[in-house]
């Protein structure tokens, strides 16, 4: 241990698991998944640590964490958490390193047919990417807390499923007078209420503000901790407008137009949502990664 560099001893004795995603699995349909996914049920996976080699390993001999080291160093935008700025700050040993390039193919894991839509369109509409993306239909848990937390750990646990680079996303809809609730909960809420209920959650209040925000997470695979981007829309809730084919589309009106994301055009939603926002710089950050990957000859893309 007193031979491990001292970004591999944060690493590995940082990266605890918080209790509130056991409670939050031990109480969710996660009982009920695949085994993949079973077999990662605590307490057996979750109270240990997430890193899969027994530490200390080779900072050398470990591709992920030459992954980890390039992107902390070239991706400023990350939302780091204090774990991950106690691996940057503690990783002289990580920017020696090569940098990795990107996968080949990177799988956007998703329940949700409508949100691989926009994926798709938003991802074709911008820079080609040099690598592919490719949906994976997987049905992920309902996590509890804070946005980035949740979308990093479904990235995680999609990428133990599908043993690849993945990326995934967690959506929140807002509501300013209720501090930011439902939030993440907003699924179940929609579920239950319906866009009349939503709109009546706001009745005692003069503040109909609200805002849309996406988080996107990537992992390079599984054992790899996600890197994750945060996309905000603002706007207002509405009595719903416009088609009922997407959640609560019908009664977000973004700010700036009089029109709900239902009623927009879609063209026009993909280029001011939330998910564009922050699916656009998880695009930047792989397409920096695939550059400086490439400028120091570190590799083709590995599949
Ligand atoms: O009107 C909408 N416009 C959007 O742009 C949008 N994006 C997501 N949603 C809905 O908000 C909840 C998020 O929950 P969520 O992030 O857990 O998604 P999900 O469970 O459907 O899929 P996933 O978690 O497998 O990816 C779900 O009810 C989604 O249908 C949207 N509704
Ligand atoms: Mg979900």
């Amino acid at each position: 241990m007193r031979s491990m560099p001292l970004a591999h001893h944060a690493w590995h004795h940082t990266n605890t698991w918080h209790p509130i995603f056991s409670l939050a699995i031990l109480s969710s349909p996660w009982q009920h998944f695949p085994v993949g996914l079973r077999s990662l049920q605590p307490p057996v996976s979750f109270s240990t640590p997430r890193h899969r080699r027994p530490p200390p390993h080779s900072a050398a001999a470990c591709m992920a964490c030459a992954w980890r080291a390039s992107s902390f160093r070239l991706a400023p935008l990350i939302a780091p958490n204090k774990r991950h700025s106690l691996a940057v700050a503690a990783a002289p040993h990580k920017a020696a390193m090569a940098i990795a390039a990107p996968p080949a193919t990177i799988y956007f894991a998703t329940g949700n047919k409508k949100k691989l839509e926009e994926v798709v369109a938003i991802l074709e509409a911008g820079h080609k990417l040099p690598f592919a993306v490719q949906p994976a239909a997987v049905e992920l848990p309902e996590l509890q807390g804070e946005p980035e937390e949740i979308a990093a750990e479904k990235c995680r646990l999609a990428a133990d499923r599908l043993q690849a680079a993945v990326m995934v996303e967690d959506t929140c809809l807002c509501f300013n007078a209720l501090k930011g609730l439902p939030g993440p909960y907003i699924k179940w809420f929609l579920q239950k209420l319906g866009h009349d209920g939503l709109n009546r959650m706001l009745a005692g209040f003069d503040d109909k503000s609200a805002y849309a925000q996406c988080t996107f997470a990537y992992t390079p695979g599984p054992g790899c901790d996600p890197v994750v981007f945060v996309g905000r829309t603002d706007g207002r809730i509405v009595a719903a407008r416009g088609p009922a084919d997407f959640g609560w589309d019908p009664i977000f009106e973004p700010d700036g137009f009089d029109q709900t994301y239902a009623e927009l055009d879609k063209q026009v939603k993909n280029g001011i949502s939330h998910r564009y926002r922050s699916l656009d710089k998880l695009r930047a950050y792989l397409l920096d990664n695939h550059a400086a990957a490439a400028a120091t000859g570190s590799g083709e893309a590995a599949a």
